[in-house]
């Protein structure tokens, strides 16, 4: 029996993080590779470690000098961090000549990945001295290709052959090498991701991923005050409310263990007693309720192209679509009806490409009118529950106007696995409490 167990930065935070995190890879033989995250948060209005070394590499930059005493306050800062929980912990680990080397490092202007990612690399030195584990620098195991994607092959081929002969690792999470040697990391919240992709090259029995909250809850709890822990939810279900901005798992973290069947489980390390959040490929356990869970984002931009007898016309979806991928805009969501089109994005992306879009859409389908609309959130109802289950979306709907919020587009995936509301931004916490009251806190 293999475990791969990954700890998130609020598990790491302090000393007595630290400590918690130790008893509990102890307490179980099988946790054999443990993947750290930086520290995160002590406390409500910390700043994560990561964030530090991004702001600290931001001053390395400038050059002028009195950004330098600043820069060297920042780092000095961030050092303490890590000296705090060397000395909490009791061990003679010393960081200085590995400062010495970020310093440099820094002021070469090596990269803002390679910042970022001492945050892991320093936290895993500490993790494998307090562990008496052997330290394995992800730069060495975990690959990306020149293009910036993750090299899914090569990572694999080399991280079994050299864990294979390991016994009991620490790797640090978030970051890996360019075919050049550069750093890279993933997107934020990317040690999920080696979690994962350990797991797979280990051929781990479970990938253990502990975090500060007990499983992967039906709503954020940020949004509605203790929500329910889901017991059991599918690879599939967990992609979409991960994908929608459910944080605690990064949305790619289910690739890699996805092929090979290695369930994921989300756990608390404030409460190691709780069972937490079984993620798995299939289960015939019914939900405790219709719906699994809901996530959402906000800032969206909505396009919606009007022709008459569009339906008829064949080629017209395409034609539109064209015209988004010319200006490189990713496409979110897309709605439709016999004469309206509407295409949802991301508000930011576009923006300052607006006019030229609309202009685009004139050219390619001679539209009767175009509307913009802004400021608008995208909530995703999921559950494999719903598919057997009639009228979801008419209590979806009767939940949001008793709660006055208006819905401004409702669409069920094809996959049956999701209903994805429009509401505008500001109604967007009140949504996702209305959603949760009607299917949860009404069914207990
Ligand atoms: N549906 C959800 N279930 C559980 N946690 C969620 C959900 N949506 C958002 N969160 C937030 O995700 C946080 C855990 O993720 P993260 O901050 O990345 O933790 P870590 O530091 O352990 O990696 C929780 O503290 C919670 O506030
Ligand atoms: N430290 C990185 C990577 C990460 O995964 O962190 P966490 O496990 O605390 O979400 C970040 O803040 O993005």
């Amino acid at each position: 029996m293999k475990k791969v167990v990954k700890f998130g930065g609020s598990s790491l935070a302090s000393a007595e993080q630290f400590k918690k995190v130790g008893y509990i890879i102890r307490q179980d033989d099988t946790r054999r590779y443990v993947v750290p995250s930086a520290p995160g948060k002590r406390f409500a209005g910390d700043t994560k470690v990561t964030d530090m070394l991004y702001s600290c590499y931001l001053l390395a930059l400038r050059e002028e000098e009195e950004q330098e005493e600043e820069f060297e306050a920042l780092l000095q800062a961030i050092k303490e961090r890590y000296d705090e929980i060397i000395s909490g912990l009791g061990l003679h680990l010393d960081l200085e000549p590995e400062f010495r080397v970020i310093r440099e490092n820094f002021s070469r202007k090596i990269g803002r990945d390679y910042a970022a990612s001492r945050g892991e690399y320093l936290n895993g030195l500490v993790m494998a001295e307090y562990l008496g584990y052997e330290f394995i620098d992800a730069a060495e195991v975990i690959f990306f290709k020149e293009s910036g994607n993750f090299d899914a092959r090569k990572t694999n081929r080399v991280l079994s052959e050299r864990l294979s002969s390991c016994e009991r690792a620490v790797i640090p999470g978030f970051y890996g090498a360019l075919p050049n040697g550069k750093i890279k990391t993933f997107s934020r919240g990317g040690s999920d991701v080696t979690g994962s992709i350990v797991a797979k090259a280990v051929h781990a029995d479970l990938y253990e991923n502990w975090t500060d909250v007990s499983g992967f809850l039906v709503a954020d709890p940020g949004i509605v005050k203790n929500p329910k822990a889901i017991d059991v939810i599918t690879y599939r279900e967990l992609r979409e409310l991960s994908y929608m901005g459910a944080t605690v798992l990064h949305e790619d973290a289910i690739f890699p263990v996805r092929g090979e069947g290695i369930p994921i489980n989300i756990r608390n390390t404030n409460a190691p007693e709780d069972k937490g959040t079984l993620i798995v490929e299939a289960t015939c356990r019914t939900p405790r309720f219709t719906i699994t869970g809901i996530a959402g984002k906000r800032d969206f931009a909505s396009i919606t192209i009007e022709k008459a007898m569009m339906n008829g016309q064949v080629g017209f979806c395409h034609k539109v679509l064209g015209v988004f991928a010319e200006n490189d805009i990713s496409i979110e969501h897309m709605p439709s009806g016999i004469d309206t089109l509407t295409v949802f994005v991301h508000q930011d992306e576009f923006e300052e490409k607006e006019q030229k879009v609309i202009a685009g859409i004139h050219r390619a389908v001679e539209p009767d009118l175009v509307e913009l609309e802004s400021d608008l959130a995208l909530i995703a109802v999921v559950g494999r529950g719903m598919k057997a289950t009639r009228g979801t979306s008419g209590r979806i709907f009767s939940a949001l106007a008793h709660a006055n919020v208006n819905v401004k587009m409702i669409d069920q995936g094809s996959s049956e696995l999701n209903i994805i509301i429009g509401v505008r931004n500001h109604d967007f916490d009140a949504a996702i409490r209305a959603i949760y009251d009607i299917f949860v806190t009404t069914q207990i």
